[in-house]
C-alpha cells in the first residue's frame, strides 16, 4: 500500500503538557485508519495538526510524499485533505444546500464574481446535490441547517467535507450524540466511503472502530503506544491495561 499520509515524530506542547509528544505513524492510500485513546490523549491535536488548523511545534507532515507541516488549512484542503469537526461548524441559518455549496466554492477557489456569473451557481450547486445525495440528505436540501436532527447535522457536516473532493478525510467524532438508526446510517456511510477515500477516523464507539477500520493506532498521553489491525490491538496487553478495559 503506498502511504498517502506520513507523519514523523511530530511535536506539540500546551505549556509544560506535551499533547502530541514524537507522534509517527503512516496512512496508506485507501486505508481507514482510526485513532482511539482515552479521554484528553491528544487525539484532537493531532488532527488539528493534520488539517493545519494547529501548527506543530516540531517534527513532520507529508502528504502524498509532499512536505505540509507548514501549509495553512486552505493550500491542504486545495491538495484533497479535508476534515470534518467535531464541533459543528455548520452556518444555522443557511439552508442545507447552501451549507454544502459554500464548501464546493472553497475549493475551487472561485470568486465571488464567478459566483454570480450565469452558470457559476449552478455549477456549484450541483456539486452540492451531489455530495448531498451521498450522504442521504439530498431530500433536506433546501431546509435550514438549525432545522436538521442531530445525526442530520453529522451527515451534513460530512457532505461539507466531501464536496471540497477530498483524497484524504480527517473524521473527529462523526458518531458523537447519535445513536440507534442515526449511528447505523453514518457507520454505513463511512463504509461506502472507505472504498474510495482514504479516512483517519478519531470515534469513542469501539464497535464502530473495530467494524470499520483496515488499522488502529492507540494514543496514550500524546503518544502512539500500539499501531496494528484491529485484531492485533484488541490483543495487545499494553492496550488492553492502557485503555481498553478487561472486556475488550
Ligand atoms: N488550546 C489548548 N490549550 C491548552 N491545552 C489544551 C488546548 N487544547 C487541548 N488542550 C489539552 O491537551 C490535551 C489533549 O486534548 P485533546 O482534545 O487533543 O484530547 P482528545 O484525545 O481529543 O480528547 P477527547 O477524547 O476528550 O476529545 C488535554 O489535556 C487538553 O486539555
Amino acid at each position: 500500500m503506498a502511504e498517502l499520509l506520513e507523519i514523523r515524530d511530530l511535536r506539540k506542547n500546551f505549556g509544560a503538557l506535551a499533547v502530541t509528544d514524537g507522534v509517527s505513524l503512516s496512512v496508506g492510500e485507501g486505508e481507514l485508519h482510526a485513532i482511539i485513546g482515552p479521554n484528553g490523549a491528544g487525539k484532537t491535536t493531532l488532527i488539528a495538526q493534520l488539517s493545519g488548523q494547529l501548527a506543530p511545534d516540531g517534527g513532520q507532515v507529508l502528504y502524498g510524499g509532499e512536505d505540509i507541516t507548514h501549509l495553512d488549512m486552505a493550500a491542504r484542503v486545495r491538495r484533497g485533505l479535508a476534515r470534518s469537526f467535531q464541533i459543528t461548524a455548520l452556518l444555522p441559518g443557511m439552508t442545507v444546500l447552501e451549507n454544502v455549496a459554500l464548501a464546493v466554492q472553497a475549493r475551487s477557489g472561485s470568486s465571488f464574481r464567478f459566483w454570480r456569473d450565469a452558470g457559476g451557481e449552478e455549477i456549484t450547486n450541483a456539486q452540492a446535490r451531489a455530495a448531498l445525495e451521498e450522504v442521504g440528505l439530498a431530500d433536506r436540501a433546501a431546509v435550514l441547517a438549525s432545522a436538521l436532527s442531530h445525526g442530520e447535522q453529522r451527515q451534513l457536516e460530512l457532505a461539507v467535507a466531501l464536496a471540497t473532493k477530498p483524497r484524504l478525510l480527517l473524521l473527529d467524532e462523526p458518531l458523537a450524540g447519535t445513536g440507534g438508526q442515526e449511528a447505523e446510517r453514518l457507520i454505513a456511510l463511512m463504509q461506502r466511503l472507505k472504498s474510495r477515500l482514504t479516512i483517519v477516523l478519531i470515534e469513542h464507539d469501539m464497535d464502530a472502530v473495530f467494524q470499520l477500520a483496515d488499522r488502529i493506532s492507540v494514543l496514550v498521553y500524546g503518544a502512539i503506544a500500539a499501531t496494528g489491525t484491529p485484531e492485533a490491538v484488541r490483543a495487545d496487553p499494553a492496550v488492553r491495561a492502557a485503555y481498553l478495559g478487561e472486556d475488550a
